[in-house]
């Protein structure tokens, strides 16, 4: 058999859904990109037709300072409206802080591996969802959607290998919590197509494979192989960071997610449907690659922007 079913994956006209990460996963990593840069990014990327797109964190500033400015992006973007402008909040005083920031969605972050949770959040995984408990409650109360993340799906830069029984194990408990959405995080880009395939078909055993989202930071190259190998299992909602910003600073190593405009061009290819308009998303990517001094992470905008 097959590893992936092509033609099955390319006959469905169907749209797949992207959420967009630069500005949070990608610029948690980066040093002193101003105020201003993170908000002409959030839009421009909406430009693009990103209608998913997480804008901060709300997390200790002593721990990800760059984040520190997440309550002045979120309040002054001009917002476009059918739009979704998430931010990550670990706890209730996060939550508090994207609520008066007017974010439109919240995520929460779990991890399948204990060293990681607590070198992340500085407790064991047991111990962030009791945390979560109350964020959850606070957020129905406000009628706030709230996404999980998962991390360390496919290997923990502390642990090695992870269970994929654990995996499936915190997505379950996020998803019985009210989590709308289980976003699966290839924390540091170990995986391999068929140890993803394996993951999701394991974890969509205990979540609905339509409530499931993959989140591979492509530090081996093996991002767009994964989804690829995943997508006919009817997976369709994929995060991703334009011009391929970012990393995990409590992941060392981890280089940034898979880029948007290589994901876009790639599913375009296939005959899906995305809603984005690549050329702008590759001028958004390089505007902001320009800004912080580095090479664009797209092969993709590589190309298209040297015609
Ligand atoms: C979770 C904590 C806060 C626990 O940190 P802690 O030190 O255990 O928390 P605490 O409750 O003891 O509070 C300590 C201090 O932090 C403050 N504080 C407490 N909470 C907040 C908050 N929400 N916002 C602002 N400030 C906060 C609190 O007020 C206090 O301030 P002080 O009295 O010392 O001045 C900390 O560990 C933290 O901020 N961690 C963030 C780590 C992080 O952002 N990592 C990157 C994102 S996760 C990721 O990238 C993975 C993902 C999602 O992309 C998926 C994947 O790829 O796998």
């Amino acid at each position: 058999m097959s590893l992936v079913n092509l033609s099955q994956a390319a006959d469905a006209k169907d749209r797949v859904s992207i959420f967009e990460m630069g500005a949070r996963d990608g610029l948690q990593n980066e040093v002193a990109v101003p105020t201003a840069a993170k908000i002409a990014l959030i839009e421009s990327l909406a430009d693009a037709g990103l209608k998913r797109i997480e804008a901060g964190s709300f997390v200790s500033p002593k721990w990800v300072p760059q984040m520190a400015d997440s309550a002045d992006v979120l309040k002054q973007i001009q917002r476009q409206s059918g739009v979704v402008y998430s931010a990550l909040t670990p706890n209730v005083k996060g939550f508090e802080l994207a609520l008066d920031a007017k974010a439109s969605e919240v995520a929460i972050f779990g991890a399948a591996s204990q060293s990681f949770s607590q070198r992340n959040i500085n407790c064991s995984i047991e111990e962030s969802i009791e945390r979560f408990i109350p964020l959850m409650e606070l957020a129905k109360a406000h009628n706030i959607p709230v996404r999980g993340y998962v991390s360390c799906v496919l290997g923990c830069p502390y642990e090695g290998e992870i269970a994929v029984s654990e995996v499936a194990r915190v997505s379950e408990i996020l998803y019985k919590m009210g989590c709308y959405e289980i976003s699966l995080g290839d924390t540091i880009g170990v995986g391999t197509p068929q140890k993803a395939r394996r993951m999701l078909q394991t974890v969509a055993e205990r979540v609905p494979m339509d409530k499931l989202a993959l989140h591979f930071h492509d530090t081996y190259g093996q991002a767009l192989a994964n989804i690829l190998a995943c997508l006919d299992l009817g997976v369709r909602v994929f995060d991703s960071s334009v011009a391929g910003l970012g990393g995990c600073p409590y992941a060392k190593g981890a280089s940034g997610n898979l880029a948007t405009e290589d994901l876009v061009y790639m599913l375009h290819g296939m005959g899906l449907e995305t809603g984005i308009d690549l050329q702008k998303l590759a001028l958004a990517g390089q505007a902001i690659s320009t800004q912080l001094n580095r090479n664009n992470g797209s092969k993709v905008a590589t190309a298209l922007l040297a015609k």
